[in-house]
């Protein structure tokens, strides 16, 4: 037994990899390849055969919502977990305890489905804060109902929030979101920033005829109330597979749009694996004077899987290396059997050895002829 009382882990061998110099070659035949010289153990993340090492963690705490976005869900007919089939709140908290001592897993995201829905999210937050005095932990959301919640998410120990927010008009959100629930998610914005889950980012998906018209507009009131706006391209992960690629609003379209009001810069910052590039921003009108950052997530045109850094764990206790993973590994049935702490990190970093190296496949290419789409929406993934 170590210090904390967990069972000693043995020494695995994990590959010895250069980050940069993997990234340029082809994909390594198999998940199974050539296994490296020993490690010490605390260099045993959760690297994969391409030298990235995944540091930031996303979980999804339930695959129900109360929208029905049309980029993500279908209209109905989405069949919800059991709730014997959802990780429990101890459960989620030993997935993380393992995650941040075990795996150098460095920052925590919460997602869902709609991750509000869960009854127990403050109580899981609180868990994990107790655990991880340090950890940053943040929550992504579409914020309806948060208004209520807002202030004991943050007493519990919620660092910050992301919510999803597409647009400021109710018709146009009831089209989108197939929900009348635009003040719902204003309001909750608003009591999270008064609780100081900050920065706060709100992130908007554009869809083509529906609200891409709307984007100077969006960034208008992000800016005015100190939120940092991101676009996201949409990506084939809509429970309904009706992605197409020539309709999809691209960055550089966006970042057009923009330009009719704003004038953006580069950020100086590093992005440090984030998926967003960032922008300084500046009214046209003043160019001189920047007024906030907006950030652009273009997965599908300027993909970032070369610095993913991203481990995520389905509602269900999956491990999916990639958002667009075909394989899943099950880590509920060894929470659920006698394993150790050790047994579920090394099939932990088993799992994360196969990432694929972009997009689920061994090239970036969202909508190629080789693509395929996994079956889970994105809300039953986490998004
Ligand atoms: N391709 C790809 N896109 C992702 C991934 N994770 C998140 N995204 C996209 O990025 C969007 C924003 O994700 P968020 O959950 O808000 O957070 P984030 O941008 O990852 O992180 P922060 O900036 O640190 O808050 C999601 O809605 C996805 O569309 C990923 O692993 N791969
Ligand atoms: C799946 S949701 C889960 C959390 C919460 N329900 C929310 O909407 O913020 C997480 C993020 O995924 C994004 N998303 C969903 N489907 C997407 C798609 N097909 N392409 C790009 N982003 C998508 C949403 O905009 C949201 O920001
Ligand atoms: S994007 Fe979020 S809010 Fe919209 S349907 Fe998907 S899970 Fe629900
Ligand atoms: S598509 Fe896969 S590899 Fe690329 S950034 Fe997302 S999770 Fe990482």
């Amino acid at each position: 037994m170590n210090a904390s009382g967990s069972p000693a882990r043995r020494s695995l061998p994990i590959r010895a990899v250069d980050p940069v110099g993997a990234r340029q070659e082809p994909a390594p035949a198999s998940p199974a390849g050539p296994r490296p010289p020993e490690l010490s153990e605390k260099q045993q993340g959760l690297v994969d055969r391409f030298g990235r090492v995944a540091t930031d963690l996303r979980i999804s705490l339930i695959d129900k919502c109360n929208l029905r976005c049309t980029y993500c869900m279908p209209a109905d007919g989405m069949a919800w977990l059991p709730k014997s089939k959802l990780m429990t709140a101890e459960e989620v908290r030993r997935i993380v305890m393992i995650g941040v001592r075990d795996l150098g897993v460095r920052e925590l995201r919460l997602t869902g489905g709609e991750p509000l829905v869960r009854v127990d999210l403050v109580d899981i937050i609180a868990a994990i804060r107790q655990d991880h005095p340090e950890l940053p932990i943040s929550l992504t959301t579409n914020a309806v109902g948060l208004e209520k919640k807002a202030e004991a998410l943050a007493a519990a120990g919620l660092s910050r929030i992301n919510v999803s927010l597409d647009t400021l008009h109710a018709s146009t959100f009831k089209e989108l979101a197939r929900r009348d629930q635009l003040n719902a998610t204003l309001d909750g914005v608003a009591a999270a920033h008064a609780a100081g889950l900050t920065p706060i980012k709100i992130n908007a998906v554009l869809m083509r005829g529906v609200n891409d018209h709307e984007a100077p507009d969006l960034l208008d009131w992000a800016l005015q109330r100190g939120y940092e706006l991101r676009f996201i391209e949409q990506m084939p992960l809509d429970a309904d597979h009706g992605w197409r690629k020539e309709n999809m609003v691209t960055s550089a379209e966006i970042r057009e749009s923009l330009a009719s009001r704003f004038t953006l810069s580069p950020d100086p910052r590093a992005r440090d694996g984030a998926p967003a590039e960032r922008f300084q921003v500046a009214r046209a009108s003043d160019p001189g004077r920047v007024e906030g950052i907006v950030g652009i997530i273009a997965s599908v045109t300027e993909p970032f899987c070369t610095d993913c850094r991203r481990t995520r764990i389905t509602a269900e206790g999956r491990i999916m290396a990639c958002l667009f993973s075909r394989n899943e590994t099950d880590l509920l049935d060894l929470l659920r059997s006698d394993a150790t702490d050790e047994d579920v990190a090394n099939r932990w970093r088993e799992a994360m050895w196969g990432k694929p190296r972009a997009h689920g496949m061994d090239h970036t290419g969202l909508g190629d002829d080789d693509f395929v789409q996994p079956d889970r929406s994105m809300s039953a993934i986490g998004g």
